[in-house]
């Protein structure tokens, strides 16, 4: 297989980082950071692309502060809306596919269906609809693209729910935690393998239904309580730190943004047109304990 170059957006993120790691004789991975390219600024980032020379551009950099983003809409709108847009028309230009990472936060989360990729969206906070912004300036850029939609992202890097877990149980016996928002923790090492099938599928095939938008998330579902149980569970049995959880209502942890209470997202378009199925959660969620409790340090930064 010839040797596959994406050039990637938000270098220190939790999907650059595994992009990064699954690099070698087929695989090129150029991380663009914010020196380079700057997702808030404006302008045509044609010619930095084109310096890069990709053969798919993948839009993994992004504002992911959900509350901050409440009170800094604007600065979440420029990177996440009008810097995807931008991301896009430079692929557009230089006639390469480009694959945006978006998230579950684009619907209202209500009912307990599994969302599918037709379903009305309507975001109920800054975050989500700068996002679905994004969205929709990748869609008027270019045909070529893939949007995917991925929720509750967790990595042995970066920040994240699990880190936060694990670190709050070295102090606390007992960590309240919600249990009415449903959804599936998705590891960034299973996003980044994704990712990178996609990419050769758009760089080889131009079939239409390899295009257009995708839900990628772990097979089954939890509640973030759950899913902290589960953490302290796998990390106990690796001599890790846990804690106690209780379920608690988000209504008793209050926070600046609303989370969609449903984020089940079918993924069966994906598995059809592109052959991608995440495994299970529990699954993906030992390989990245493995790497975080087995190291016998604390989690990286
Ligand atoms: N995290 C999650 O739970 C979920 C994430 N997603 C989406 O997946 C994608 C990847 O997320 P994830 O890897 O977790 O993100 P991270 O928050 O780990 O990383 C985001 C990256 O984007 C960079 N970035 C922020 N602003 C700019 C800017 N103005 N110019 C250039 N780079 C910038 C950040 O840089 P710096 O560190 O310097 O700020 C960081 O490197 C994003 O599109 C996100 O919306 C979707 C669903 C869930
Ligand atoms: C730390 C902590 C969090 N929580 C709650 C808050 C929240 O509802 C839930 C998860 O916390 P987080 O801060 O990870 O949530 P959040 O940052 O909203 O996570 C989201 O990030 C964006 C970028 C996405 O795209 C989404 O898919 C989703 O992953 O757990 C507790 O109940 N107790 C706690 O001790
Ligand atoms: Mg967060």
């Amino acid at each position: 297989m010839t040797k596959l170059r994406l050039v990637v957006t938000g270098r220190e993120g939790q999907v650059t980082r595994a992009l990064q790691a699954l690099a070698g004789r087929e695989l090129e991975v150029v991380a663009l950071g914010r020196d380079s390219f700057d997702l808030a600024a404006e302008g045509d980032a044609t010619a930095v692309f084109a310096t890069a020379r990709p053969d798919v551009i993948v839009n993994a950099g992004a504002y992911t502060a959900v509350d901050k983003a409440e009170s800094e809409r604007d600065l979440a709108f420029a990177v996440n809306g009008r810097g995807a847009g931008r991301v896009a028309q430079a692929a557009a230009a230089l006639n390469v596919p480009v694959i945006q990472i978006s998230t579950d936060y684009v619907f209202d989360g209500s009912g307990e269906n599994f969302w599918r990729e037709d379903d009305s969206t309507g975001p109920i906070g800054a975050y989500g609809a700068s996002k679905l912004a994004g969205e929709e300036a990748v869609r008027a850029a270019t045909p070529n693209h893939a949007i995917l939609r991925t929720c509750w992202v967790y990595a042995p890097w970066g920040a994240n729910f699990v880190k936060t877990m694990l670190r709050l149980a070295q102090t606390r016996p007992e960590l309240r935690v919600v249990a009415d928002q449903t959804g599936a923790p998705t590891s960034a090492l299973d996003i980044a393998e994704a990712v990178v099938t996609v990419a050769r599928n758009l760089a080889t095939r131009s079939d239409e239904n390899l295009r257009g938008t995708f839900h990628l998330a772990s097979q089954g579902v939890t509640n973030w309580a759950d899913f902290a149980r589960e953490i302290f569970a796998q990390s106990a049995a690796r001599g890790g730190p846990s804690a106690n959880v209780v379920s608690i209502p988000s209504s008793d942890y209050p926070t600046p943004a609303a989370r969609p209470p449903n984020s089940r997202l079918s993924t069966e378009k994906l598995a059809v047109a592109h052959g991608v199925r995440l495994p299970d959660w529990r699954q993906s969620l030992a390989r990245v304990m493995e790497r975080l409790v087995d190291a016998k340090a604390t989690p990286t930064a």
